[in-house]
């Protein structure tokens, strides 16, 4: 194993045998790193005597774990197979796939927010029923609860400090007799808007409490994420609204914090794209944070055109339902879907844009064939023209028309940016992948979508790429050599005032993810006034 701690606090991590373990520290401090290498010394040190056993990382972002851990491979080496990595959602997800029969869920299939309001199927089940159908299966199965209790030796949790009830179910359930590292940071409490699911910034003291101070480490400020302490402390002087600091200054100066304001709103996307083009020229990994995900798809496409390869985590649920609608139309084109799956979809896609427990009247018209004789001649209409399309391309251009074509409600942007990605799908699809005819090309297009809008169920792991587009609160536990944060005139920062203490701790942990170089964009011109002393400090 090549991972050297480099304080004792550190190396107090790796030895640690205690019970209940928690660690404490700052953004880029090691907490993940030695948290694996403790994983790594756990699984040598019982080798001998139960050599199956495992670990098991439980994260909120598979993504970032996932990207870590691929970096890690040289601190779990041979290990790396008796690690598990998942988040609390995909967790309980195998074990309902696994389980679920024991319930009357056999062939469980997850479906997002606004399918489960329709109601679809009996196997149907969405995220929300995940945990609680977990825990109900162990309650009518002990077999499976012993299994789920003696599976894993050690379990680590990261970014305790936004579990909620429901995942301190599931930890209670799963780790009752397994030894317990939890990772935290109250600085990087970022979730405190789901306080009714039982997050807050407490439970870290509560663990502390439970853990002793013996037990309890915190690891020093240094940050391993950038050793010249500049980046980390320019996210230290944010969180404290030291805007005149000395770090930021010095920053500034050096050129690894450039702040550029006075973009207007329609060059919002050539000018970020410009941006990452330029850090991708130098090498960089590029991580881009927004509010907006209208800009998200705009500048997906933008790169694409730049020939930039890159990912888009994470996406809206009315996205990822107007991107599940247009693929069904794909599929049906070419014959490998039905008529009436893609009725389910815009189905699925009205329902999500609708707020409340309730699916709106016309998605049941959509599927039933009833309604408004008007609605029905229109998606006879759309029947049509997708079965005449000449090409694949050309279906995508009739399927991005659709919203307006069937006179929707609601949700026009999501629709046009499910399109515009679409469009970049097909791109990379006809520019990279074997596919030979149009099945395999649809196939090709409808496998990465279906991978993005899993992703948004369980936080799953997209294909890490250097480039990597994201709304500001998918940032946790992420990193890369270089930053951009976009805010713009308008976003909406919450209603707390000076010193407005949610919305600087989101903006430390965003800045705290470079290891090089953070790029804040300012476009447009008034800005909340959580954000506005930085424009005060631009350079242009
Ligand atoms: N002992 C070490 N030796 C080498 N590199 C290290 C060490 N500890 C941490 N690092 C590096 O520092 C960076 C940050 O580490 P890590 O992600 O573990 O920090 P963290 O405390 O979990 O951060 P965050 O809370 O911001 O997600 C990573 O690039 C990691 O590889």
């Amino acid at each position: 194993m090549t991972f050297a701690p480099q304080n004792p606090e550190q190396q107090r991590v790796v030895a640690t045998q205690a019970e209940l373990t928690v660690v404490l520290g700052g953004a880029g401090v090691g907490k993940t790193t030695s948290a694996l290498a403790a994983a790594h010394a756990h699984l040598e040190r019982v080798a001998e005597s139960e050599p199956h056993d495992r670990v098991l990382f439980l994260s909120f972002s598979r993504s970032s774990v996932a990207r870590i851990a691929s970096r890690a491979n040289e601190i779990l080496g041979r290990r790396g197979s008796q690690v598990d990595i998942m988040t609390f959602h995909s967790l309980a997800f195998s074990v309902v796939r696994r389980f679920g029969n024991l319930v009357g869920h056999g062939d469980a299939v997850l479906v997002s927010p606004a399918r489960e309001k329709l109601g679809l199927a009996q196997h149907e089940i969405g995220y929300s029923r995940l945990i609680p159908l977990t825990l109900e299966i162990a309650q009518a199965a002990p077999a499976v609860a012993e299994h789920l209790r003696t599976r894993w030796g050690l379990v680590i949790v990261d970014e305790f400090q936004d579990t909620g009830d429901a995942q301190q179910d599931l930890l209670q359930l799963i780790a009752r007799d397994s030894r317990l590292i939890l990772l935290g940071d109250p600085n990087q409490c970022i979730y405190t808007f789901l306080a009714e699911d039982g997050v807050r910034v407490e439970r870290i003291d509560e663990a502390c409490s439970a853990a002793g101070t013996e037990n309890t480490i915190l690891l020093p400020e240094t940050s391993f994420r950038d050793p010249s302490g500049i980046i980390p402390a320019v996210a230290n002087a944010i969180r404290g609204r030291l805007f005149d600091s000395e770090a930021i200054a010095a920053a500034i100066q050096d050129e690894r914090l450039v702040i550029q304001d006075g973009i207007p709103l329609s060059d919002e996307t050539s000018h970020v794209a410009r941006v990452v083009s330029e850090l991708a020229a130098e090498d960089m990994g590029v991580a881009v944070f927004t509010h907006h995900n209208d800009m998200l798809a705009a500048l997906s496409d933008a790169l694409e055109a730049d020939g930039i390869e890159h990912e888009v985590a994470g996406l809206s649920d009315a996205l990822a339902a107007a991107l599940d609608a247009q693929t069904a139309m794909a599929r049906f084109r070419t014959g490998d879907g039905t008529w009436g799956i893609v009725l389910e979809a815009i189905a699925v896609f009205l329902t999500s844009a609708q707020r409340g427990q309730k699916a709106p009247p016309i998605a049941y018209q959509v599927m039933n064939g009833s309604g408004p004789t008007t609605l029905q001649a229109r998606l006879s209409a759309l029947r049509e023209r997708l079965s005449e399309a000449g090409s694949i391309r050309e279906v995508i251009e009739v399927a991005a028309t659709a919203h307006d074509v069937l006179g929707l409600p609601q949700k026009s942007g999501a629709w046009q940016q499910a399109a515009t990605l679409l469009s970049v799908m097909y791109a990379r699809a006809a520019r990279t992948s074997s596919a030979r005819d149009d099945h395999q090309m649809v196939a090709a297009i409808c496998a990465e979508a279906r991978e993005a809008s899993y992703a948004t169920l369980t936080d799953s792991a997209l294909s890490p790429r250097e480039v990597q587009l994201m709304n500001l609160y998918q940032t946790k536990g992420r990193e890369a050599d270089a930053t951009v944060v976009v805010l713009r005139e308008g976003d909406f920062m919450g209603y707390e005032s000076e010193p407005f203490p949610t919305t600087s701790r989101l903006l430390y942990v965003v800045f705290s993810r470079a290891r090089h170089k953070i790029v804040v964009l300012l476009v447009g011109n008034r800005f909340h006034a959580a954000v506005a002393p930085l424009a005060a400090l631009a350079a242009n």
